[in-house]
């Protein structure tokens, strides 16, 4: 699905990734994971081309997408979630889901009723304003304003980071949706090993802008964890 080849990216001096090789499967959740500041968001933004790389592809079906802007990788139907969410706060649920139609690249001009069902909650919040959702709302308005591209591959940013426990769980849930039914890939940055154990299909860890372990959730060790993973 996505392929990625030694790929180096710098913040002008500062060596940020050093020669990543991941590979992702199409239709299941890989999980990027690490401790804070290895490089995860660096990543995710590199993938959605919202910073540039300094050398290396990231070949997505079968073309090397390294130097497309993200507009471009949008209309590809690559869907990103940034950590934080970045919600517009002045506009409504349905302002800011419709924003995520700008880029839909099948033309649709209506959000689909699938993203009510995934999200009821946004459904009976439509005229409020962004800024006045909870943390958790807004992270469910975040991803469905994403669906509403319909991608191919989303990359989500720490999607169950500063919310409520049963949120959580319904996002868990979108995922396991989104893969297995839908057959879309999601690339999902993630700390929390339960979250990531329960939903993720595959990981590769990051040390200081390395990949230092890879291959199924299930085969996480324990020692790879205390490792790389314990604070
Ligand atoms: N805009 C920037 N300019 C310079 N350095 C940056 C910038 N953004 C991040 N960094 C540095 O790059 C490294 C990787 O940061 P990044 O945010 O990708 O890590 P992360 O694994 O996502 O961490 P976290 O889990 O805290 O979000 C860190 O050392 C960070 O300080």
């Amino acid at each position: 699905m996505i392929n990625i080849k030694n790929l180096n990216q710098f913040y002008g001096q500062s060596h940020t990734l050093w020669d990543l090789n991941i590979e992702i499967e199409p239709a299941k959740c890989t999980c990027l994971m690490g401790r804070n500041g290895v490089g995860k968001t660096t990543l995710a933004k590199a993938i959605m081309g919202l910073l540039p790389v300094k050398s290396g592809q990231i070949i997505y079906e079968e073309k090397d997408i390294s130097r497309l802007g993200s507009e471009k990788r949008a209309g590809l139907g690559i869907g990103y979630v940034p950590q934080g969410r970045e919600i517009f706060s002045q506009l409504s649920v349905k302002e800011n889901l419709e924003i995520g139609l700008l880029g839909n690249r099948n033309g649709l001009k209506q959000v689909p009723d699938k993203i009510y069902e995934l999200f009821p909650v946004l459904k009976d919040m439509l005229k409020r304003k962004g800024g006045d959702l909870s943390g958790g709302q807004q992270q469910q308005l975040a991803i469905g304003r994403a669906l509403c591209l319909e991608p191919k591959l989303l990359i989500l940013d720490e999607p169950s980071e500063g919310i409520q426990p049963n949120i959580v769980q319904q996002i868990g849930g979108v995922i396991d949706y989104l893969t297995k039914e839908e057959k879309i890939t999601v690339i999902l940055v993630e700390q929390k090993l339960p979250f990531a154990r329960k939903h993720g299909d595959d990981f590769y860890l990051l040390d200081r802008g390395s990949v230092v372990a890879k291959g199924e959730i299930d085969n996480l060790s324990d020692e790879i964890v205390e490792q790389y993973l314990s604070v």
